[in-house]
C-alpha cells in the first residue's frame, strides 16, 4: 500500500521565499504557540465547563456553600437528580439521569453467567463479554464517549503521519549535512522546529484524551453499576449479591476494578491502534525502497517474532484477575479494621488483626511477586526479539537495495527524485539519505513491534479485568427479583404458613458454577458453604392489625430476627407462604439490631433514608425535630454537636444508647403503620426505654418488638414464641387485656426485685452453713 506522503518541500520553498523579518515573525509567533499549547488545548475545555456550570459567580458566600452542601441534591421534575458539587468556590451543577429499568432489562439479555471455571483469555468469551460491557460504556454512537474517541484516533493517525515526515527530514537533514549544503540544512532545522509544533501537540493531545475517555467510560459504568447495584425492592441487589450471588468483595469490583478496566480499555485502544498503524504505514514506505525481496523478508520477520511471543507468553488475564482478588481481599481487612476499630481495640487485637491483615497481604505480593518472575522470561525473549532480532533484520534489510541494486533511479522515502548533475558525492548523499530515513523507519518499525507486543500482553490482562467486571455485571443482572409481599387492603401485616429459612445461592448461580469451587473460579462461590437453606420457622401464621402489638422471643439464634427480614421482604418467604403488609416504609418501618449512623449532618441522622431536599419538600420543621429529639432523650444533641449541620463521624461520636435512641427517632420522624423494633432498645435504660413505647403507640404506630427482655412484654398484646429446638416450632398466645397486662407487670416487677435478693439470701446460707460447720467442730 502506497500512502502518499506530505511534501515537506513545500513549506521550506514557502519559507525561503519570504522576506527575512516576515520569516522571523513568522517563527516568533509558531514558538509562541508551542509554549501556549497548553493553554490552547485547554480553551474548549474551558468554555464547555462555563455552560455547564449553571451557577457560574465566581464567589459564593460561605452560607450559600453550606446550603449547597446540604442540600446535596434538587430533584428535577423529569425524575433525574441535579448535584450540587461545591467547586473552587462556585456550586458546580451536574444533572444526573438514573439508568431506565427498561434499559437494565434490554442489558440484561447481554450478560448471561459465564461458568465459574472459565479462564480468561483471548477467545469468543472474552470479545462477547467486552461488546456487552461496551454497549454500558458507549451508549450511541453519537454520546461524548463516541466524540472523544473519533478524536483520539485522529490524533493517533495524525502521528504515525507526522512520524513518517519526521523520518524523511531526518534524512533529507543528514543528507545536506554529508553534502555540505548549508543553506539547505538551516531550512532542515527551520522545518523540523515546524514539525516539532504538531508533533509534540498531538503527543499531548493523545495522552490527554485517553485520559478522559477512561474517566469517561469509568463514569458510564459507575454511574450504570450503582444503579443496579444499589437498587431498591424487589431486587435489593445490594443486600443480596453476596448470599444469594456468592459474589465476595464487591466494593473493590466497583471502586477499583472499573478503573482499571477502563485505563486498561483506552490504553490499549491507543496501544494497538497507533503501532498497528505504524506498521502498515511504515511498511509500506519501506517496501517502496525494498522491494519484494525485503518486504517479504520484513513479513517473515514479523512472522517469526509474532510466533516465538505467542510461544512465551503467560496467561497474563488469569494472573491479572487473580490479583485483583487478592487486593480486594486485602483491602477488605483493611476496612474491617477501620470500621471496627473500637471493638478491636477493646479486646486488644491490633496484634491479631495485623497478623491477618499481613497474611493477607502476602499472598498478595507473593503472587505480584511471581507476576515479576514470570515477567523476566517474557521481556527478556521480547526484548532480545525487538531489539536485538529486528535490527539485525534491519540492517540486513537497509543493505539490500545497497548491495543488490546496481544504479537506483528511485527511493520511495527520499524526498527529492533524482538530481539531473548525480556525481559520485550525489550518488553518497542519496544513499545517506535513504539509509538515515529507512533506519528511523525501521527504528519507529522495532518500536511499534515491540509497543505491539505489549499490547498483547496487556490484552492479556484486559481479558482478565473484563471478565472480573463482567462477572460483577452479569451477577447483578442474574438476580432475580424478590417476590413481593401483597399490599394488605386492611393495613395488617400477615403471615400465612410461612416457612422462615436463610436464603440459599440462587439456583441461576448453581447452575452456572457447575459445581467449581470460588478457589479456581472468578469469584462465584460454591453456593453450599453461604446459606444453607435449612427452614428456622415451619408454617408461621398469623394476622396483627393495627393496634395490636406483637412481641417475639425466643432464644438467640432461633430466627427472630429473620422473621422481621421476612416480613421486611429482604428474604423471601419460603414454603409457598404468603406475606401480605401495607408496602413502603410508611407501611412497616424497620429498626435494625445494629445501630446505623449515616454521612452526613446531624439533621440527616434523624431524617434517614430521608434526604435533605425531601425534609424540605414535606414542609416539616427543626421545632418537630427537636420534639422528637425530646420524646428519645437526646434533645441535647443540636446544642452540643453545634447544630443541625454539623457534620461528624456519627458512628463513632454517639454512644451504644445515644444511637439507639437516634434510631427510636426515625419511627417517630416517619410514622409508619407497623414498626419493628428489632433488639434496638437493648442499651437503652428502661425508664427512657418505657417512654419510647408509650409515645411510639401514642402515635398510633402498631408495635412488632423482637427482644429477650420480659419487661417489654407490657406494651404488648400477643407474644409470638420461637421454640429453637430445631423442629420449627411456634406458639402464639394473646398476653391479655390491659389490667391482665398490668398484674403480669406488677408480678414480674416483684418477681424481679425478689430475684434481686437471691445473692444475699445465698451469702446468708453461706455463712450460716460456715458457722454450723464451726460449731460441729468445736462439738
Ligand atoms: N446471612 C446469613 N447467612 C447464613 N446464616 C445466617 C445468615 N443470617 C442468619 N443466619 C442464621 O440464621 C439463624 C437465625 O438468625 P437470626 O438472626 O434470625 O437469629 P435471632 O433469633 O435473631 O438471634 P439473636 O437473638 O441472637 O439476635 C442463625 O443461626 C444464623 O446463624
Amino acid at each position: 500500500m502506497a500512502v502518499q506522503l506530505p511534501n515537506l518541500a513545500l513549506p521550506t520553498a514557502f519559507l525561503g521565499k519570504l522576506d527575512p523579518k516576515a520569516r522571523r515573525s513568522l517563527l516568533v509567533a509558531l514558538f509562541t504557540l508551542l509554549l501556549l499549547r497548553g493553554r490552547i488545548a485547554d480553551l474548549p475545555q474551558r468554555a464547555l465547563a462555563k455552560l455547564r456550570n449553571v451557577t457560574s459567580r465566581p464567589d459564593i458566600s460561605q452560607e450559600e456553600l453550606a446550603q449547597a452542601l446540604q442540600q446535596v441534591y434538587i430533584d428535577e421534575p423529569d425524575g433525574s437528580k441535579t448535584l450540587l458539587v461545591p467547586h473552587k468556590g462556585q456550586i458546580s451543577k451536574v444533572n444526573i439521569k438514573p439508568t431506565p429499568g427498561a434499559v437494565i432489562a434490554q442489558n440484561a439479555k447481554h450478560f448471561p453467567l459465564v461458568p465459574a471455571s472459565h479462564k480468561p483469555n483471548l477467545d469468543k468469551t472474552f470479545l462477547r463479554q467486552l461488546f456487552a460491557i461496551l454497549r454500558i460504556a458507549f451508549p450511541s454512537w453519537h454520546s461524548k464517549e463516541a466524540l472523544i474517541l473519533v478524536s483520539h484516533s485522529f490524533f493517533l493517525v495524525l502521528r504515525t503521519v507526522l512520524s513518517v515526515g519526521v523520518a524523511r527530514l531526518d534524512g533529507h537533514i543528514v543528507r545536506n549535512l554529508v553534502s555540505a549544503d548549508s543553506k539547505g540544512f538551516a531550512k532542515g532545522i527551520g522545518m523540523w522546529f515546524l514539525l516539532a509544533i504538531p508533533s509534540t501537540y498531538t503527543n499531548s493531545m493523545i495522552k490527554h484524551l485517553q485520559a478522559k475517555l477512561s474517566l469517561r467510560m469509568r463514569s458510564r459504568l459507575t454511574r450504570y453499576t450503582d444503579d443496579i447495584y444499589l437498587s431498591s425492592a424487589p431486587h435489593l441487589r445490594y443486600y443480596r449479591v453476596a448470599l444469594e450471588g456468592g459474589l465476595d468483595d464487591v466494593d473493590q469490583y466497583i471502586t477499583s476494578d472499573i478503573g482499571a478496566f477502563c485505563d486498561a480499555l483506552s490504553g490499549i485502544y491507543g496501544n494497538v491502534l497507533k503501532p498497528a498503524l505504524d506498521l502498515v504505514l511504515f511498511t509500506s514506505q519501506l517496501s517502496r525502497s525494498l522491494g519484494i525481496r525485503g518486504t517479504a523478508m520484513l513479513f517473515l520477520n514479523y512472522y517469526i517474532t509474532a510466533r516465538i511471543l505467542r510461544a512465551v507468553t503467560p496467561a497474563f488475564g488469569r494472573l491479572a484477575a487473580v490479583e485483583a482478588r487478592l487486593e480486594g481481599e486485602y483491602r477488605a481487612g483493611m476496612g474491617r479494621v477501620g470500621r471496627e476499630s473500637e471493638e478491636v481495640a477493646f479486646y486488644g487485637g491490633g496484634l491479631r488483626e495485623r497478623s491477618i491483615l499481613w497474611r493477607a497481604y502476602l499472598r498478595l505480593i507473593r503472587h505480584v511477586n511471581s507476576i515479576y518472575k514470570i515477567r523476566i522470561a517474557y521481556e527478556w525473549t521480547e526484548d532480545f526479539v525487538i531489539k536485538y532480532l529486528w535490527s539485525a533484520a534491519g540492517y540486513c534489510l537497509i543493505s539490500i537495495p545497497v548491495f543488490f541494486t546496481r544504479r537506483r533511479r528511485h527511493v520511495g522515502v527520499q524526498a527529492h527524485g533524482p538530481r539531473p548533475n548525480e556525481g559520485v558525492d550525489n550518488e553518497v548523499a542519496n544513499r545517506t539519505e535513504t539509509y538515515i530515513s529507512s533506519r528511523r523507519l525501521l527504528l519507529s518499525l522495532a518500536d511499534a513491534g515491540g509497543r505491539l507486543m505489549y499490547a498483547y500482553k496487556d490484552l492479556l490482562e484486559l481479558a482478565g479485568l473484563t471478565t472480573r467486571l463482567y462477572t460483577l455485571l452479569s451477577t447483578l443482572h442474574n438476580l432475580p427479583p424478590l417476590p413481593m409481599p401483597t399490599p394488605d387492603p386492611k393495613s395488617v401485616v400477615a403471615l400465612r404458613n410461612v416457612d422462615i429459612g436463610v436464603p440459599s445461592i440462587a439456583p441461576v448461580f448453581l447452575a452456572a458454577a457447575e459445581g467449581e469451587s470460588q478457589a479456581n473460579g472468578n469469584g462465584h462461590a460454591n453456593g453450599s458453604a453461604k446459606g444453607s437453606g435449612t427452614v428456622l420457622v415451619r408454617g408461621l401464621s398469623f394476622e396483627l392489625e393495627p393496634g395490636e402489638h406483637l412481641m417475639i422471643t425466643g432464644s438467640n439464634g432461633v430466627g427472630k430476627t429473620a422473621i422481621a427480614r421476612v416480613l421486611a421482604g429482604l428474604w423471601a418467604a419460603q414454603g409457598g407462604g404468603v406475606v401480605s403488609r401495607p408496602l413502603g416504609k410508611e407501611g412497616v418501618f424497620v429498626v435494625p439490631q445494629r445501630a446505623y449512623m449515616v454521612t452526613g449532618t446531624l439533621l440527616d441522622q434523624i431524617i434517614y433514608p430521608d434526604s435533605y431536599p425531601q425534609f424540605a419538600a414535606s414542609g416539616r420543621t427543626h421545632e418537630e425535630l427537636m420534639e422528637i429529639l425530646a420524646a428519645v432523650n437526646l434533645a441535647y444533641l443540636p446544642a452540643r454537636e453545634g447544630g443541625w449541620t454539623t457534620r461528624k463521624e456519627w458512628r463513632d461520636v454517639l454512644s451504644g444508647g445515644e444511637k439507639q435512641r437516634m434510631g427510636m427517632a426515625r419511627v417517630f420522624y416517619h410514622r409508619p403503620k407497623f414498626a419493628i423494633l428489632d433488639e434496638c432498645t437493648s442499651a437503652v435504660s428502661s425508664d427512657v426505654e418505657g417512654r419510647m413505647y408509650e409515645h411510639a403507640k401514642s402515635l398510633g404506630i402498631t408495635l412488632i418488638t423482637i427482644s429477650l427482655r420480659p419487661t417489654l412484654m407490657r406494651y404488648h398484646t400477643q407474644l409470638l414464641t420461637v421454640a429453637g429446638d430445631g423442629t420449627g416450632r411456634w406458639t402464639l398466645k394473646r398476653i391479655g387485656t390491659a389490667e391482665e397486662r398490668m398484674d403480669l407487670d406488677r408480678e414480674i416487677v416483684s418477681l424481679e426485685g425478689r430475684l434481686a435478693d437471691v445473692e444475699k439470701w445465698e451469702a446468708r446460707l453461706k455463712e450460716l452453713e460456715r458457722l454450723l460447720s464451726v460449731q460441729e467442730l468445736e462439738a
